[in-house]
């Protein structure tokens, strides 16, 4: 049987590694999908750049949409990035007949309705292991693997970069600015790195996640978002001393009244296994009801883990490729008429525990005016430490751990301790999860 013809979009760090692993998996990957996986053009937006970083044995062409749509390709491969052209070209290429392999989690987060649908109606497979959690397979272990559960929730590291900074931050006391230069020299980064370390790709990652597990539309433009730079040192340490760990988490629950859906620095104890997951590694904790929980721990980014996710996608369109249409597996992972209406829940409706830190005055009283307005919001306090005062010293860090509460009633509570002429600065409020 001939080989399936490829077209590769784009010639950067996973477009390198997609090349380098299909030559040298050739034979074991045709074993696998029982036909040959053929690489028959690349395009790129610099050829020289191309040639000098993949080798010049492949036709390499500037013309994206030519390629995209050329008869004689089965699958596209989207490995550029972004939204515009990437779109415009995935749809080309579906309503041309192909099969689509992307990474692109931007894209699909915020226009994979429009996509699966146009491959519904065509009949062809838009396949994106890569585009959550790199070379982990947790789309494969959510869609199928997991199948027979109900999804209670899902929490995890989905951002490299961000776990490998606060890793270096923490380890060895590295600055931010420095260690981001490392993430991205290493291929971690996003092009735009804001969009790791303000957590919008964890966010477009735990959006595509909140998809699969609940059966919902990918709704990108209701999820929660907070990245890591407003993150400080202090609070590492506090969270340390307290027996917990810091990490950026995409989480999404379905609570029955609706789903959470939200990215955030989070509070996790020290002793859960995902708490110990260091550098540009990823983890999800996936909680089904008949399963309980289940560890997907690997590389999240870098070039060849993600080309391995990729290329899995290859084999499965290669061995999918000639099956009906209405035997594959569902984009979204369940059938497209099933789809729930069960809605995002806004953030003030969320409910968790927080950690709170006050730089408050060193005096008498204080502590009773702060417990009062928690206990007005009804929110009650598991933990508390003050940090003694040194000499001369006129102000004192407190913190405060809180017991589950809605989150609603959490912004009434900073809002007026806030106004206490006793509270010297602006309130850290971090949320934290016992994950269990
Ligand atoms: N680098 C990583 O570890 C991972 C990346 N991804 C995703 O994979 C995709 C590719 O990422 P990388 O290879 O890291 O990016 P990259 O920046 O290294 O490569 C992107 C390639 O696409 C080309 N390109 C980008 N915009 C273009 C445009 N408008 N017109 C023509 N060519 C354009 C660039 O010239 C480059 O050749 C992205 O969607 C990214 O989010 C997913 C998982 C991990
Ligand atoms: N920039 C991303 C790359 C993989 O998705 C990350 O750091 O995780
Ligand atoms: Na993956």
């Amino acid at each position: 049987m001939k080989p399936l013809q490829i077209a590769l979009l784009g010639a950067g760090t996973v477009a390198s590694g997609v090349v380098k692993v299909l030559a040298r998996n050739q034979e074991e990957l045709q074993r696998r999908a029982g036909r040959g996986i053929a690489l028959a053009a690349i395009a790129a937006r610099n050829p020289d750049k191309a040639r000098a970083a993949l080798g010049d044995a492949l036709p390499i062409t500037t013309d994206f949409m030519a390629l995209a749509t050329r008869p004689d390709i089965d699958i596209v491969v989207e490995l550029m990035g972004g939204i515009s052209p990437a779109r415009e070209l995935v749809l080309a290429a579906i309503a041309a007949g192909k099969h689509v392999v992307t990474a692109n989690k931007a894209l699909l987060a915020i226009h994979g309705n429009e996509i699966f649908a146009a491959a519904q109606a065509k009949g062809v497979i838009v396949a994106f292991e890569a585009a959550v959690a790199g070379g982990i397979p947790i789309i494969k272990a959510v869609r199928e693997g997991l199948a027979g559960n109900r999804i209670e929730w899902i929490a995890g590291i989905i951002n490299g970069t961000t776990n490998f900074i606060l890793s270096e931050m923490r380890d060895k006391g590295l600055d931010f600015a420095t260690v981001l230069k490392q993430a991205q020299a290493l291929g971690y980064a996003e092009a735009d790195p804001t969009f790791d370390i303000e957590g919008v790709d964890a966010a477009h990652k735990a959006t595509i996640l909140c998809a699969i597990a609940f059966g919902v539309p990918v709704q990108f433009d209701k999820a929660y978002v907070e990245g890591i730079t407003a993150l400080q040192a202090a609070d590492i340490r506090y969270a340390e001393q307290l027996g917990y760990r810091i990490k950026l988490l995409g989480i999404t629950k379905n609570t029955g009244e609706g789903i959470e859906l939200r990215v955030h620095p989070t509070l996790i104890p020290a002793t859960r296994l995902i708490a110990n997951v260091e550098g540009a590694m990823n983890a999800v904790v996936v909680q089904g009801d008949a399963v309980g929980p289940t560890l997907y721990y690997g590389k999240g980014a870098g070039s060849e883990p993600t080309a391995s996710a990729v290329i899995a996608d290859l084999v499965d369109v290669t061995r999918l490729h000639t099956a009906d249409p209405e035997h594959r597996v569902p984009h979204l992972a369940f059938q497209p008429d099933a789809m729930s209406d069960l809605p995002i829940l806004p953030m003030d409706q969320v409910v968790t525990a927080y950690y709170l830190r006050l730089r408050v005055a060193d005096q008498t009283g204080v502590l009773a005016d702060l417990t009062r307005i928690l206990a007005d919001e009804g929110i009650s306090i598991d933990g508390l430490i003050q940090r003694e005062a040194g000499e001369g010293e006129h102000q004192t860090d407190l913190i405060i751990l809180t017991h589950d509460t809605v989150e609603a009633h959490m912004n009434a509570a900073i809002g007026r301790m806030q106004t206490l002429p006793s509270v010297h600065a602006p309130i850290v409020r971090i949320r934290k999860e016992e994950l269990r």
